[in-house]
């Protein structure tokens, strides 16, 4: 069985947590606790193949243990690198990101690039705020050659699942032999549900 490793990367706030819960429950939860950076896991059957997801979710506060950007992008597989639309310095990390990434795994998967790294503008729902266009997130993916993305956690059911599995199934068919050493945290989906469900609320 295959096992596929996701890191979902950007800045504070953009929204990474509502689109792992919202992929993986299909719910939105409007207020998410989140100290520490975690690793959900689920079995998946896509075009008949088993996989093993390991899905990161960083945690943009301080917090004990936490794992550099690189070791993130040398651990995973496929990146999704979330901006918030309404948010114009979230663009301009999510762009160091790509570029970081780029940087860092060019020798291992120059040509699988563009099919494992999706750039997500997030929040869709807030376009009357909107500081980054969307032709800007467009130009940015085709410069960088990643697939690209706007949608709303929010609002997106569908979207957020079919961008999810695109993203899983192209960097389940890409092999790779690199460092498999992982980030620190680890979650089942029982505690993601119990994070979801939980107690602990960060306000809007
Ligand atoms: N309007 C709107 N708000 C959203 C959307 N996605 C997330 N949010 C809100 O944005 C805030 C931050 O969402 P999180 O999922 O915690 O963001 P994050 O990137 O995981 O944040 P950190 O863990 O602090 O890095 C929360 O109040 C969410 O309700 C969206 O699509 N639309």
């Amino acid at each position: 069985m295959n096992d596929v490793k996701l890191a979902v990367l950007g800045s504070e706030g953009v929204g990474k947590s509502a689109l792992i819960v919202r992929y993986l429950t299909r719910r939105f939860i409007g207020e998410y606790a989140s100290t520490s950076e975690c690793i959900y896991r689920k079995r998946l059957s896509i075009d008949g193949r088993q996989l093993n997801l390991e899905l990161y979710d960083p945690c943009s506060q301080l917090c004990e243990g936490k794992s550099s950007l690189n070791e993130q992008v040398h651990w995973a597989d496929g990146f999704v690198v979330v901006y918030d639309i309404s948010d114009r310095s979230s663009f301009v990390t999510a762009k160091a990101v790509v570029h970081l990434i780029r940087e860092l795994r060019l020798g291992a998967t120059k040509r699988d690039m563009d099919s494992v790294v999706f750039l997500v503008g997030n929040k869709q729902d807030l376009c009357h705020v909107r500081e980054v266009g969307r032709e800007e997130g467009q130009r940015l993916a085709a410069e960088a050659k990643c697939q690209f993305y706007e949608l709303s956690a929010a609002e997106h059911c569908q979207e957020v699942a079919l961008m999810f599995s695109k993203v899983v199934r192209n960097a389940g068919l890409n092999g790779k032999a690199k460092d498999r050493r992982r980030p620190s945290g680890s979650k089942s989906m029982a505690k993601l549900i119990n994070n979801v469900f939980g107690k602990r609320r960060k306000s809007v």
